[in-house]
């Protein structure tokens, strides 16, 4: 096993060994301190560009699950189709494994996707350090190549462009899928899809880089799920309701996905429903501003309250920025809030049916109590 030290930017260094892929990486260093997981959050694309660190000290002891594949292209168990940190920080990996669907270890499926893992990190001082100090950028370095040195930049880059989709894909909840060029006409696509299938409600899914679990939990509430890239233009087509996915990095590069929102807000009556990702872009949308947290909400265990209720949730969790509840316009009000720290965790608007939440209510993984605002949003459809 390889020696590795995780240099952060404040010049704060943690040795540790290598179980993963042996490549030098550099991004922003998270931490999450959910006690399981890890399957759904590697392949959560949500955390492209970060280095993931989790709290809980014993990872890998029930492996991972097989990599397969439903007939409508979406995997079974995980978020989506590859692994999306770009590299996992543990403080004990467990060599052993054992779990009625585990086919194969932690360690050697990050080595087949080629990405890094390290354990015998103190990741308990490393979270330490990123509480006090607020978010920072790290490299993994092989001590044994000192000048190896990777680079790169997380602030300003669109993660999203580089996860989302790049055709259109349209879901149908008998369990099959079909796939349509971009460049394909609107009349063309229209007609596509009510010949696929008219007898259920429409929805556009701009996927900034979405969970399977947000497309899973739409499909068993029978609507049809039109899956776009996150700067496709939809207003051209004939759908029932709009759904803005999670995604990974700056919502303030996501400008495309914000005009698109604003044509079809034109629709007063258009239901819109924003996961993460989609609430920051539908509060961007409706005027309001996005700031970064010191340190982001990564865990399953995170309580928000419904504004106006004293009804209080316990959710999962997966972002580093968030609403300015002081610049939502007076058409708009929070909807939730997080008890920790105070922040906006989802929005809504007091007249027309469009609402959001920061957190995740598919969890995968995590708790699944705030499921019901997928009724909601179907119910309004
Ligand atoms: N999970 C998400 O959609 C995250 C949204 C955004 N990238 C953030 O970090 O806040």
């Amino acid at each position: 096993m390889r020696n590795v030290t995780l240099i952060l930017d404040d010049g704060s260094r943690f040795s540790g060994k290598s179980f993963g892929y042996e490549k030098p990486v550099a991004g922003e260093v998270v931490f999450n301190t959910a006690m399981t997981g890890y399957p759904e959050s590697l392949t959560d694309p949500s955390y492209a560009g970060q280095l993931m660190t989790l709290t809980y000290p014993l990872v890998g002891n029930y492996g991972v699950p097989p990599f397969t594949i439903e007939p409508n292209g979406l995997a079974t168990f995980m978020e989506s189709e590859k692994i999306h940190a770009e590299a996992i920080i543990v403080s004990d990996y467990s060599y052993e494994y054992s779990h009625w669907n585990a086919v194969e270890s932690l360690g050697d499926w990050l080595k087949r996707e080629q990405i890094p893992g390290i354990t015998g990190i103190d990741t308990r001082e490393l979270t330490k350090v990123l509480r006090e100090h607020g978010v920072m950028m790290g490299k993994i370095v092989f001590d044994d190549e000192p000048d190896n040195v990777p680079e790169a930049v997380y602030a300003g880059v669109n993660y999203v462009d580089r996860v989302s989709c790049k055709e259109i894909i349209c879901y149908l909840p008998a369990g099959t899928s079909q796939t349509f060029s971009v460049n394909s006409s609107y009349a063309q696509l229209n007609s596509q899809f009510s010949t696929f299938n008219s007898q259920f409600k429409k929805v556009i899914l701009v996927d900034c880089g979405v969970k399977t679990n947000i497309i899973r939990c739409l499909l068993k509430r029978n609507v049809e799920v039109i899956r776009v890239p996150w700067d496709y233009d939809y207003s051209g087509l004939e759908f029932d309701g709009l759904f803005i996915s999670n995604g990974p990095g700056d919502p303030d590069t996501c400008d495309a996905a914000v005009q698109n929102i604003r044509k079809a807000m034109v629709n007063e009556k258009l239901p819109i429903f924003g996961i993460c990702m989609g609430n920051q872009l539908l509060s961007k949308a409706g005027g309001a501003k996005i700031y970064k947290l010191k340190y982001g909400h990564r865990s399953h265990n995170q309580p928000v309250r419904m504004v106006g209720t004293e009804r209080c949730f316990i959710t999962s969790q997966n972002h580093g920025y968030a609403v300015d509840n002081n610049t939502l316009s007076a058409e708009w009000e929070p909807l939730f809030i997080n008890m920790n720290d105070g922040s906006n965790e989802g929005i809504k608007h007091k007249k027309n049916p469009w609402f959001s939440a920061q957190f995740h209510p598919e969890a995968a993984s995590g708790p699944t109590d705030t499921e019901f605002l997928f009724d909601e949003f179907v119910k309004l459809l």
